[in-house]
């Protein structure tokens, strides 16, 4: 296993976000994450993620424990380890596509001609190269969601995690961002972990976990 969480629990106030769910990633696997509103699955991500610590329970990513990490050293694994794509364009609206995707590769100090042969590569691929010096506010819902794919691929992570990637377009630019994703994915070898309510993308998943009450029912 590539990614384990055990026994995750996490409460909101009064609220049991997470009540004890264990998942388990295979390297290169493709899973959704899928059940009824306010069952966690977002929390269970961002838990999976390093972005929210669970109170009980811990998350593994190849076998070494990063939930106990400090602050700093779980942004680095983030940037380092994963990738990113979330409902909403949340590539910085100030940098031209290819500045987003390169992005990722910089941080981690790819020199800037090799960032840009690569970020090129997968701008041709999910097929926006001709928009990449537009900003992300200058192109469709749907080509900027293709360059997020594009940026959360880049540095060529273990695990891309996706909240709802295509909760935001329409179904044909959905289908396009959804192809794209899981196709790259699969040719790279990175896993990926997605939160979903639609059975439409759950179906580009190898498997399905089914969050009930912060628990996996199935
Ligand atoms: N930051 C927060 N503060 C307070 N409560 C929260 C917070 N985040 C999540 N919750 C609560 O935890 C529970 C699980 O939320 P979560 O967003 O993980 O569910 P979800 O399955 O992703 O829901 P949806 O499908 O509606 O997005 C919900 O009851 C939610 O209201």
């Amino acid at each position: 296993m590539i990614l384990q969480g055990s026994n995750l629990t996490i409460r909101f106030g009064q609220t049991i976000a997470l009540n004890g769910a264990d998942v388990a990633i295979s390297p290169g696997e493709i899973v959704a994450i899928m059940g009824p509103s306010g069952s966690g699955k977002s929390t269970l991500l961002h838990v999976l993620a390093g972005i929210l610590r669970p109170e009980h329970g811990e998350v593994r990513l190849n076998d070494e424990r990063i939930d106990n990490l400090s602050d700093s050293r779980r942004s680095r694994l983030r940037l380092r380890s994963f990738g990113f794509v979330l409902q909403f364009g949340d590539l910085v609206p100030e940098l031209s596509l290819r500045e987003n995707v390169e992005l990722p590769l910089r941080l981690l100090a790819v020199p800037k001609a090799k960032a840009r042969v690569r970020g090129s590569e997968l701008l041709r691929h999910l097929e926006v190269d001709e928009l990449a010096d537009r900003r992300p506010g200058q192109v469709s819902g749907g080509q900027a969601q293709r360059a997020a794919v594009a940026r959360a691929l880049a540095h060529r992570p273990t695990v891309i995690f996706a909240d709802e990637p295509t909760g935001a377009l329409d179904s044909a630019a959905g289908e396009v961002v959804l192809d794209t994703l899981t196709g790259l994915a699969r040719k790279e070898g990175s896993a990926v972990v997605m939160v979903t309510h639609e059975a439409r993308v759950a179906s580009y998943a190898d498997r399905t976990i089914l969050l009930r009450d912060g628990r996996v029912a199935a």
